[in-house]
């Protein structure tokens, strides 16, 4: 693991220009066409990410916490590389395992063997890696012949297994999780928790963007909260909460 792992991001932003469902309607597109109004719409732009500065080091555990559509899965997948930031800069060292994004990389007609694999990839791991590991992410799914089978006739406890399986075979020195820590029936859940511990242990960094004030207590070790994209609060887990929770009315 490197020491040096750290997530450095200055002034980063993120928008998203949207077409209302009247501007993109064929209708819209006939009547624009056969008309003089040929200027396309302008769209319109959400803005989820505004100027985010964030310092993450070795050992650091950051818990994301914001209202609904604050910005924290946004946040999670720039720092993953899944979204570009469409200005700032952002500078991340060190392998990133994201934990979230659940449905991302499978396919309904593969087998669960064929599936491993494609999630591996999307997670980050190398082929190398998820074909070393294969026994072991088939053993902690307990799905035995059934992997053999289409995910499509899988039904959604069975899904989750895999895509724990595979999340957790795979080493990360920066950690992005979301919760989705109640995975499975009872038995599951009790090895899956155990599983994301030790990852979470190992990990030189982790970003946890939660609802679940429990978990953040007991897993992180500073926050930040999120409103509007923006960063209002950066500081310790009861400094956040405390602002989080007054500005929620919980
Ligand atoms: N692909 C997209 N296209 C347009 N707008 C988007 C897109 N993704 C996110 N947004 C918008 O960006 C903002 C932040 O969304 P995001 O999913 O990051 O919020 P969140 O804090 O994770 O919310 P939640 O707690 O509900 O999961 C919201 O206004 C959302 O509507």
């Amino acid at each position: 693991m490197s020491p040096q792992a750290h997530i450095i991001l200055r002034n980063v932003s993120v928008t998203f220009p949207v077409l209302s469902f009247r501007d993109r309607s064929l209708r819209s597109r006939f009547v624009r066409a056969m008309t003089l109004r040929r200027k396309a719409p302008r769209p319109h732009i959400v803005t989820a990410l505004n100027g985010i500065d964030l310092d993450v080091r070795a050992g650091d555990r950051v818990a994301i916490v914001g209202a609904n559509g604050a910005g924290k899965t946004t946040l999670l997948r720039v720092l993953a590389g899944i979204y570009h930031p469409t200005a700032g800069n952002i500078d991340v060292l060190g392998r990133c395992l994201s934990l979230f994004d659940l449905s991302a990389g499978f396919d309904e007609e593969a087998t669960g063997y064929e599936n491993i694999m494609r999630r591996g990839l999307v997670i980050g791991a190398r082929r190398t890696e998820i074909d070393a590991r294969r026994v072991e992410i088939a053993e902690f799914t307990e799905l035995g012949d059934r992997l053999d089978l289409p995910l499509r006739t899988y039904s959604s406890g069975m899904m989750l297994r895999l895509i724990f399986a595979v999340a957790t075979a795979v080493e990360g020195e920066i950690v992005l999780l979301d919760e989705w820590i109640g995975v499975g029936d009872q038995q599951f859940r009790k090895k899956a928790r155990l599983r994301l511990d030790e990852i979470v242990a190992r990990a030189g960094i982790l970003v946890l963007a939660s609802h679940d004030l429990d978990l953040i207590k007991s897993t992180c070790n500073r926050a930040i909260l999120l409103e509007e994209g923006r960063i209002t609060v950066s500081g310790t887990i009861e400094e956040v909460l405390a602002r989080y929770l007054g500005a929620a009315k919980v």
